[in-house]
């Protein structure tokens, strides 16, 4: 489960933002919506703790997140949070494969070949496992973040803008995916967009 209150965060005295409270419990989907400008990728990066706020909590699995020293917050991206970024960021001379066990590695964890072979099979690109991430298409390299993102069985999962690149077909392909996967290892799932096709998907919402 992942949950904000009052979180506010400035760029600068004039880029000021005042979000609204989120709750998303385990098992359960969130979909928050804004236009471009809004701050849904703020947001994104704020429940991620990539960045801090100036104000406000975050629980993320029942524990605050916010006030936690670099290494704690490290760990706790690490072992709870999978992100899905609005572009796919790959080590492009590395491997599909590695690029997805680099999940493992980056979360002190043993490198789970098997699993990220199961999922490469549910997720539809066992055949491009040995090649580089370039060699794919859009819709392939999203999927092959939706794998990276599952690898340490994260408690939430963050999807920035995940079908913004696609077609409608791959679109709600994607989408399925997603919402599959993060419940079959009983994840909370929030996704930010503002590609209204999603907005039928969701029944939990936040407009930003
Ligand atoms: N590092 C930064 N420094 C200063 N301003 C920033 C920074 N990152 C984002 N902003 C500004 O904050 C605002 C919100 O940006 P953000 O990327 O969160 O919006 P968004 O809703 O995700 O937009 P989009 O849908 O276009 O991706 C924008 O006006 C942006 O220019």
């Amino acid at each position: 489960m992942i949950s904000s209150k009052n979180l506010r965060f400035a760029y600068s005295s004039q880029k000021k933002f005042s979000f609204p409270d989120i709750t998303c419990k385990d098992k359960e989907t969130l979909l928050i919506l804004g236009q471009s400008g809004k701050g849904k990728t703020t947001l994104l990066h704020l429940l991620a703790l990539l960045i801090t706020p100036d104000s406000g909590e975050i629980v993320i699995a029942n524990n605050p997140a916010i006030g936690l020293s670099p290494i704690q917050t490290t760990e706790m991206r690490a072992k709870n949070i999978g992100i899905i970024y609005q572009r796919p960021h790959f080590v492009s001379s590395l491997s599909v494969l590695d690029n997805i066990l680099l999940s493992n590695y980056l979360a002190n964890q043993k490198q789970d070949h098997t699993k990220a072979k199961q999922l490469a099979e549910q997720l539809g690109f066992a055949e491009h496992l040995a090649k580089k991430t370039a060699q794919l298409s859009q819709g392939e390299q999203q999927r092959v973040s939706i794998a990276r993102s599952l690898m340490n069985n994260p408690n939430v999962i963050l999807a920035d803008e995940p079908t913004s690149n696609l077609d409608d077909n791959n679109c709600q392909k994607v989408i399925e995916l997603l919402k599959k996967q993060s419940a079959s290892i009983g994840a909370s799932l929030v996704v930010v967009t503002h590609d209204r096709r999603l907005k039928d998907e969701f029944s939990n919402q936040v407009f930003l």
